[in-house]
């Protein structure tokens, strides 16, 4: 069916309520809009479906949400076993709608005879993933677009282990929602009647409290923070996300009293007004959290974004400054400090492991390798570091010590499968009050690192290319790549080259290939002479084209001065390569 049929579809079926069909009318004379909104379904990206909120196929509105529940059923119907009892637990964050299109979920789920938890108010993300667990639930939604802006919302869903579904099984979810042609055929019943019946459940504080429980139970070091936490000064936002919910609570449960939040942020403003976007990775997310943090002589920040999956520390350096920790800046402090701790304590697993992304850093692998710790590469998402754990759970093959990605993701402890910021923000705020103790800080011990391992730094560069056309410019310009191999990048030589789609990485002085080992995926890694790496990659989450640059030195200078380099020039280059694609 063309765009233009399924728009008219949308204007005169009954099944779409006026204000739908109003706001469809009001674009009547704006083709482009229209194709935008209907010339595809909503797809499940890297985290899930996301999209803008609206009328229209390609869009997140109640109808798609249904649609996609119906498919969820049909799936636990058709292949899960005893998954109607055990049930869908359901969680939402601070966005518009969130609230009702989790309702829709839930009585979708509870019409077609399936067991739904629904949170009472809005939690974390990571919550959700431990709730999955904790209530034996086949598996979890949770109604949120994460870290993008106040117009997006999306739709998380997560199996039984806890981790959110990975390719294959979503392959199969998605074939049952692209089943349903026809939007009137899925189900849905009267929420005091799914009450009633007993097939719609509320939950919130009995799942809040083993939450926060099971946090201070995985991290380490509560001693010393029930001691000596007030001598640290916190400053936390959760960015007017679910972090309010949980965040706070665990800092003050372990001891850091010291504590100021963001008033401005902490009260779950879908408009996230404060902000531009509610992304701790971007640094003016920070900027009241900066000015609480100079008047209140706080040692460290901590911010949370709107689903609080993600963490971005910053920490006060020497001179006052508050210096920001990327992702792989905090990944390889974390892998240091949890190592240290655990061999100090004879407690290094022999067959311990760590978990990344094939886009953070390698750093992490020169640390583990000296505590003989194995260190795992993954696709991005977290999803599969998920995967990975509930595999060595199975088979008790490897014991996982922490999995992590450059996109401002950790988890630590087997509570969960998917990354927390609750968890992390914990264990920032628990490092950095050691190190204190011991007479130097987070900042230092990275240096010391450095100095041991090679200064590594990595910077990520996003084009955002919205709408159809947008996507058409990241598969031309990464097919134009994979087509025309460069020789040279930035002037330096290609060494190696790692395509995921086609599972094959090619040594280019050797003349030899071999086969890559990991599920198929747009992504092209250049290793370039000198210890240089470029990572390109479509976004799965929101429209953007993803350029990871990774460099090495000897020190700080030489290694910021290759970096902006590198940087520089691979921008100019792919300008060049897009403009002509
Ligand atoms: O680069 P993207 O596909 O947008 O993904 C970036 C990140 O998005 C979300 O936060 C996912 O949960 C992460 O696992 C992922 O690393």
């Amino acid at each position: 069916m063309s765009y233009m049929s399924r728009y008219r579809d949308w204007l005169v079926s009954d099944y779409f309520d006026e204000k739908t069909k109003e706001e469809l009318e009001a674009i009547k004379d704006n083709e482009a809009e229209i194709e935008d909104r209907f010339y595809k379904n909503l797809e499940f990206g890297t985290g899930g479906m996301r999209g803008k909120m609206g009328a229209g196929t390609n869009r997140i509105n109640k109808y798609v949400v249904r649609k996609a529940t119906q498919g969820l059923a049909n799936y636990i119907i058709n292949y899960s076993d005893n998954g109607e009892d055990k049930g869908i637990v359901i969680a939402y964050d601070s966005r518009h709608n969130s609230p009702e299109f989790s309702l829709e979920a839930a009585l979708v789920l509870a019409a077609n005879g399936i067991k739904t938890y629904l949170f009472t108010g809005m939690r974390a993300t990571p919550e959700l993933s431990y709730a999955v667990r904790e209530l034996d639930a086949i598996g979890g939604i949770v109604i949120t677009a994460s870290h993008n802006p106040s117009e997006y919302n999306g739709y998380k869903l997560y199996w039984e282990d806890g981790g959110q579904v990975v390719p294959e099984q979503a392959r199969d979810i998605i074939a049952e929602i692209e089943e349903i042609d026809d939007f009137s055929i899925v189900k849905t019943m009267d929420e005091m009647e799914a009450v009633n019946q007993g097939l719609l459940n509320y939950i919130g504080s009995e799942v809040d409290e083993s939450y926060q429980q099971t946090l201070m139970g995985v991290l380490p070091d509560t001693d010393l923070a029930a001691e000596k936490g007030s001598n640290l000064s916190v400053v936390y936002t959760p960015l007017h996300g679910t972090g309010s919910t949980v965040v706070p609570k665990l800092l003050s449960n372990l001891g850091f009293s010291n504590l100021n939040v963001v008033e401005e942020q902490a009260d779950g403003d879908s408009e996230f007004s404060t902000v531009e976007s509610p992304n701790p990775e971007d640094r003016d997310a920070f900027e009241l959290a900066l000015k609480l943090a100079e008047k209140k002589d706080a040692e460290i920040i901590l911010a949370t974004d709107p689903d609080c999956d993600r963490l971005a520390p910053a920490v006060r350096d020497t001179e006052g400054n508050y210096q920001f920790l990327n992702g792989n800046e905090t990944g390889v402090l974390f892998a240091d400090f949890l190592l240290r701790e655990a061999k100090e304590a004879g407690e290094l697993p022999d067959n311990g492991v760590i978990v990344k992304s094939i886009v953070s850093t390698d750093m992490v692998a020169e640390v583990a390798a000296d505590y003989g710790v194995e260190v795992l590469d993954v696709l991005t998402g977290f999803k599969f570091i998920g995967e990975k754990m509930t595999e060595f759970e199975k088979s008790g093959d490897k014991e996982f010590i922490l999995g992590f990605e450059e996109s401002l993701g950790y988890l630590i402890g087997k509570y969960a499968r998917d990354k927390d910021a609750a968890v992390a923000a914990g264990l920032v705020a628990i490092m950095a009050l050691k190190y204190k103790e011991e007479g130097t800080s987070l900042l230092e011990r990275l240096a010391e690192l450095r100095a041991e391992y090679g200064y590594y730094l990595e910077d990520l560069h996003s084009i955002r290319l919205e709408g159809k056309e947008g996507q058409e410019i990241i598969t031309k310009t990464i097919a134009h790549l994979r087509e025309k191999s460069p020789e040279k990048i930035a002037g330096h030589e290609v060494e190696v080259v790692k395509d995921y789609k086609q599972s094959k990485v090619s040594y280019l002085k050797e003349g030899r290939e071999e086969e890559l080992k990991l599920p198929k995926s747009n992504v092209l890694q250049y290793l370039l002479e000198g210890n240089n790496k470029l990572t390109i990659r479509p976004s799965g989450t929101e429209p953007k084209l993803k350029f990871y640059f990774a460099v090495k030195d000897k020190d700080k200078a030489a290694a910021e001065k290759k970096l902006a380099e590198f940087k520089e020039k691979i921008i100019a280059e792919m300008d060049k390569i897009m403009e002509n694609v």
